[in-house]
């Protein structure tokens, strides 16, 4: 079965392909930008927005998988609804024109989320009516338009990992980083008991390989959204804090309370929103980032256990000492 990773270029991406590759089954790649060279691999450049780019990559491809997005803390909405929803709808056009059989988006948690506490969530709660940002909302209506493709010659599947992190994560490390030695990371938002998924990378992919391999005629799996989690909430700040004081940045000790900043965040938002048409701002306090930061929000996947036999296969401890050694340059100098 021969592999379209779309996104494979990106974090989440280029560790599918590894792990594919190491298990032996051919890839292509398809991204708007190279960020590596492997001789196993193919990788076709250009925009999934354009079925002249796409095409090409489709040749002889069995299963794809989409982990395709605009950086999830951009906030520029015609950029996600281009990408995300027109784009997704170009990728499953093409898809059946060139006779691909499966295939699995990553999709993500958070399209249930709105902000306030989810404890141990299911695939069955409903999508999120007042998503918390534009990348949200497009998440969801990519979900949507892909579930909703699911046919009889077309099995189609959606993974919603969440707070996925590793070696080569370029958001939640680096951004947490960042915020410490611009000296914001000495405060918690809120009391720091609100548990929270971290998914190790390596998780992630093995259930998407799970999905695509579960994939087929009269499979429980199609049409179908899993959340894929490592099984092993944990306090927010606790995990950040286990990644600072690994990385030699000293962890927040103190507390603010979180309506105070989730206030302040909203009031940001505004001013965010007012001075666009001058300045493009991407703060890392969002509304999002606030309540991410604030509420419970942790995920059962019980069902992909159920349905296609998931298991974490790297604990949560072990992805957070990986991790820190793959960042070690990041170190506190
Ligand atoms: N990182 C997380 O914590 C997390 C959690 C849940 C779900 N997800 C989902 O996982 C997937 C991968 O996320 P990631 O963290 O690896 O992101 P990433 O930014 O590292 O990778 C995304 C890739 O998509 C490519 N891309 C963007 N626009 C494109 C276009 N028009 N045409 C072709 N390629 C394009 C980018 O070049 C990049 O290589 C996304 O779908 C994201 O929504 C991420
Ligand atoms: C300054 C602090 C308040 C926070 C510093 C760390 C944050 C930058 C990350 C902590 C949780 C992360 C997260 C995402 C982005 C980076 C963080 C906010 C996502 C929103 C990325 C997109 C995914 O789809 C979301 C998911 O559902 O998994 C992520 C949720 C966690």
């Amino acid at each position: 079965m021969r592999f379209l990773v779309i996104g494979g270029c990106g974090f989440l991406g280029r560790h599918i392909v590894d792990e594919l590759l190491s298990r032996g089954f051919p890839v292509n790649v398809f991204d708007i930008r190279s960020t590596f060279d492997d001789g196993r691999v193919k990788i076709f450049l250009g925009d999934l927005c354009k079925k002249e780019d796409l095409m090409p990559a489709l040749e002889g491809v069995s299963a794809v998988i989409h982990c395709a997005t605009p950086p999830p803390l951009s906030n520029n909405r015609a950029l996600f609804h281009k990408v995300n929803h027109d784009g997704t709808l170009n990728i499953i056009a093409c898809c059946k024109e060139a006779g691909v059989k499966r295939m699995v988006l990553t999709s993500s948690a958070s399209v249930v989320y709105e902000g306030s506490d989810i404890k141990n969530g299911v695939e069955t709660m409903p999508y999120a009516s007042k998503p918390m940002d534009y990348y949200t909302e497009t998440k969801i209506l990519q979900e949507k338009v892909v579930l909703q493709a699911n046919s009889d010659d077309f099995y189609t599947v959606a993974v919603r990992p969440h707070g996925i992190f590793g070696p080569r994560d370029p958001h939640l490390v680096p951004t947490t980083v960042r915020t410490a030695q611009a000296g914001k990371m000495k405060f918690m938002i809120g009391n720091g008991e609100n548990l929270v998924d971290f998914t190790f990378v390596r998780n992630v992919v093995h259930g998407h390989i799970l999905a695509a391999e579960s994939l087929g005629p009269g499979s429980k799996v199609n049409g179908k959204a899993y959340h894929i989690t490592n099984d092993e909430p944990i306090y927010f700040w606790t995990f950040l804090s286990k990644i600072l004081v690994g990385l030699k940045y000293d962890a927040p000790k103190r507390h603010l309370p979180f309506t105070f900043i989730y206030f302040l965040a909203l009031i940001l938002n505004l001013f965010v929103f007012l001075l666009k048409p001058i300045k493009d701002i991407k703060p890392t306090f969002t509304p999002m980032t606030v309540c991410l930061a604030g509420t419970h929000h942790y995920y059962s996947s019980e069902a992909a256990k159920k349905d296609m036999g998931y298991r974490p296969i790297v604990s949560l401890d072990d992805g957070i000492e990986e991790t820190i050694r793959s960042f070690s340059h990041l170190s506190k100098k």
